[in-house]
């Protein structure tokens, strides 16, 4: 995980080029973001290289992995922005990594009732994952975020929801690549998110809401 200088955060589209316009392709800017230890890292690599790295350390700052994928002919390149969660780290890179966002994962870990987390980007596709799947245990229900709670919870704030483990062998459960498929798929049909807009989004709305999930067996 390394620290990324301003320069390098910028998007970039490979959009206007002459190769491009013969095979259409798009590069979106998807943010993931949560709490520190929620797994964002592991994620972000499963996600882009299919692997649960061997080791993860805390992120400082932001790092950015891409995943290529062709839908209906078109190649959508995401590029997920891997950010700290770490609140020293945070608060000074959050102007930065905010910037020119098309999509926002916020990552929840299933074993960590207490995740808290800040809205940000009404207007551009969101979605609610929770990781660590593989560490439910039936019998500690109570220690859980309860998978019912996070979907009403997505629901209620417009956000698509999955429950995923960065770690399992890809299976059906694993659900990895269907999180690819569906992140790119919503990119790529989203009206404002067009050539003519890509580099001109605006920031993301801040806002908070609370990603606390009750404790439903008590
Ligand atoms: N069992 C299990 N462990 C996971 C999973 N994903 C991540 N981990 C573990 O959780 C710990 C934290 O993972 P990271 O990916 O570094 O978490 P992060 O959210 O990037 O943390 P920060 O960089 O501090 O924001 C590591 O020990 C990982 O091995 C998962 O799906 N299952």
């Amino acid at each position: 995980k390394h620290f990324l200088m301003e320069s390098s955060l910028e998007f970039s589209s490979s959009l206007g080029s002459a190769s491009s316009l013969l095979s259409r392709h798009r590069t979106f800017k998807v943010l993931m973001i949560g709490d520190s230890g929620v797994g964002k890292t592991c994620l972000t690599h499963r996600l882009c290289a299919g692997q649960f790295p061997c080791r993860a350390e805390a992120t400082i700052g932001v790092d950015f992995r891409e995943r290529t994928v062709e839908i209906d002919g078109e190649k959508i390149k995401l590029q997920l922005w891997d950010t700290a969660g770490q609140e020293r780290f945070r608060k000074s890179m959050v102007q930065h990594y905010y910037r020119n966002v098309h999509a926002v994962l916020f990552i929840y870990d299933v074993t960590c009732p207490e995740c808290r987390q800040n809205s940000l980007g009404q207007d551009i596709p969101r979605f609610l994952v929770g990781n660590k799947s593989d560490l439910r245990v039936p019998t500690r229900a109570d220690h859980q975020v309860n998978q019912q709670t996070a979907i009403s919870f997505a629901k209620s704030h417009g956000m698509m929801f999955f429950e995923t483990s960065a770690k399992i062998p890809p299976n059906r459960l694993s659900k990895i690549e269907d999180i690819v498929l569906t992140v790119a798929g919503k990119l790529k049909r989203h009206k404002s998110l067009d050539a003519a807009t890509l580099t001109s989004l605006p920031p993301p709305k801040p806002g908070t809401f609370s990603l606390q999930f009750a404790i439903t067996q008590i």
